[in-house]
């Protein structure tokens, strides 16, 4: 158990005794506080198996049999057998018996209480189908209350990760100990930060166990939730898709290094403009924004700051604790085109053909960018900053032209991509997601034509090697990934986060031990 009490529990479920017990040792080795031993999973013909199963036990358990699942219908559990298996539970002083609302009548509940010596009850009840609002959760506590149960838990099937701010209100506000989980990948957030807002516990899965729960090794080392408290701040990352991110890996450990009571957690968001009209607390205190929310994110904030609204993307906002305001800015801009300056500099160096340093390397180049969204935009106005001769490439060509204009450049049809090569020695800077995890076998440009290009820069990092920037490197060109990119605008970012801080020595070495 943490320092704010948040215990983290882990699901089991499996097939046979010796796969629970086996399980239950992994979870206890992942820093499980706890077990939910999901004994309606178990094909298991006599209850004794059950009585071996917590005899054995070696973490504390919530032996919980559900009957109102698809999987109970497929094994025709009954609620006889349930009822068998709550009481030997009961019997066997198991730390906490879970039962569900829905199907154990007030009757079942009185008569199980009064059988337990030292075991808490905790009484659950699963919302599909069903938009949660607050009113109504509110009414199911009441009514799963009544019953007089130690602890209440709501299982919410979620479509958005807006469905969740009436349960973060519940956590806070419900006087009996609740547990709040969620079924599906908009989700996650509920448990990350469930301690900061009050939960009971947090799910944690085994590695990849479960869609949509964190892993118990990143409860513990990355989130490190047993930190959390009220007062902690949630920063986040808004995108679709968001689990490619490093962001989590990289912001968490640098905001302990450095003692900022903050968290910063992997945001799935479908509509931006919507996420912030229901997270308006000043709980939610920054926001990296990625793929394909930057344009869209420019119109959320109150005040965009004068490079980020030029560009017309924004990848980072601050929530300004004065008033509440959200203000946008654009590290993505000087990221890449410092990460691309920085890189020629040192070849120009090496081949001591140096020019002035006070001017940019990129002046009067062909800066060929593909990709016309968020980070396509902040590469074409970075460039054209420093007196750069922009082509824009984009499947919508159309955007490619209103990009193109907005810099004084060229938009040239995606097809003939392959084949561009007005003059030699040109920069080229991939800023679509092509190449990214999962589709690794892919460039945006094929080999033949890498031999035109000095430089070549992918904003892809997940992997930190594109096949892009491999075929270029064997080309001869010099290379930068979009790693360079990532940790420079994330220290930015994290500078903005905190009003100044940013170990920049630590958080390299992180990025380049760890990732
Ligand atoms: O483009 C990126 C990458 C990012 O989306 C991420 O993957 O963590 C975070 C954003 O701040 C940044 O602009």
């Amino acid at each position: 158990m943490g320092g704010n009490g948040v215990l983290v529990c882990a699901p089991l479920e499996c097939e046979t005794l010796e796969g629970m017990l086996a399980a239950m040792d992994k979870a206890k080795a992942q820093g499980a506080d706890l077990v939910e031993l999901r004994v309606d999973a178990m094909s298991f013909g006599l209850v004794s198996e059950v009585e071996e199963l917590i005899r054995r036990r070696t973490l504390p358990a919530i032996v919980s049999f559900r009957l109102n699942s698809a999987r109970a219908a497929q094994k025709h559990n009954d609620k006889t057998t349930c009822l068998r298996v709550l009481r030997l539970a009961l019997e066997l002083d198991v730390e906490f018996v879970e039962m569900e609302h829905e199907v154990v009548s007030h009757f079942d509940i009185d008569e199980l209480m009064d059988k337990r010596s030292s075991s808490k009850i905790i009484v659950s009840r699963y919302l599909n189908g069903e938009k949660p609002s607050k009113e109504k959760l509110g009414n199911f506590i009441a009514s799963m209350q009544s019953s007089g149960a130690d602890v209440i838990k709501l299982l919410v099937e979620v479509d958005y990760i807006t469905d969740l701010a009436p349960i973060f209100q519940l956590l806070t506000s419900c006087q009996v100990p609740l547990i709040a989980t969620t079924v599906g990948d908009r989700g996650l957030i509920s448990q990350l930060l469930g301690p900061k807002f009050g939960g009971f516990l947090a799910y944690g899965s085994l590695e990849g166990a479960i869609p949509g729960l964190p892993t118990l090794t990143s409860l513990k080392q990355v989130y490190k939730i047993e930190h959390m408290n009220a007062d902690t701040k949630v920063f986040g990352l808004i995108s679709n898709p968001v689990g490619h991110s490093k962001g989590p890996l990289l912001h968490n450990p640098s905001f302990r290094h450095v003692g900022f009571n903050g968290i910063y957690v992997p945001m799935l968001v479908d509509d931006i403009e919507e996420f912030f009209k229901v997270y308006t607390s000043q709980d939610f205190a920054g926001f990296s924004v990625g793929i394909p929310h930057k344009e869209a994110a420019v119109a959320c904030c109150d005040e965009v700051h004068p490079l980020a609204k030029s560009i017309g993307a924004v990848n980072t906002i601050v929530r300004r604790p004065t008033d509440g305001k959200l203000i946008g800015y654009n590290t993505d801009c000087e990221a890449s085109i410092t990460a691309i300056e920085d890189a020629l500099r040192e070849r120009h160096a090496a081949n001591e053909e140096a020019r002035a340093m006070d001017s940019s390397p990129i002046a009067g180049k062909a800066f060929v960018l593909v990709g016309a969204g968020g980070a396509g935009r902040a590469l074409a106005f970075g460039a054209k900053s420093r007196g750069a001769r922009v082509f824009v490439f984009n499947r919508n060509f159309k955007r490619a032209k209103a990009l193109a204009n907005a810099v004084s450049g060229e938009a040239v049809r995606y097809e003939h991509l392959d084949t561009f090569c007005p003059e030699q020695g040109m920069i080229l800077a991939n800023a679509s997601v092509v190449g990214m995890e999962p589709h690794t076998d892919k460039s945006p440009v094929s080999k033949e034509v890498l031999g035109a290009y000095e430089l070549v820069f992918d904003a892809v990092y997940t992997p930190r090697n594109t096949k892009l920037l491999q075929e270029a490197a064997q080309a001869g060109a010099v290379v930068v990934s979009g790693m360079e990119m990532f940790i420079r605008q994330a220290l930015n970012q994290f500078r903005l986060f905190t009003s100044g801080l940013a170990p920049e020595e630590f958080m390299r070495k992180l990025v380049l031990e760890q990732f």
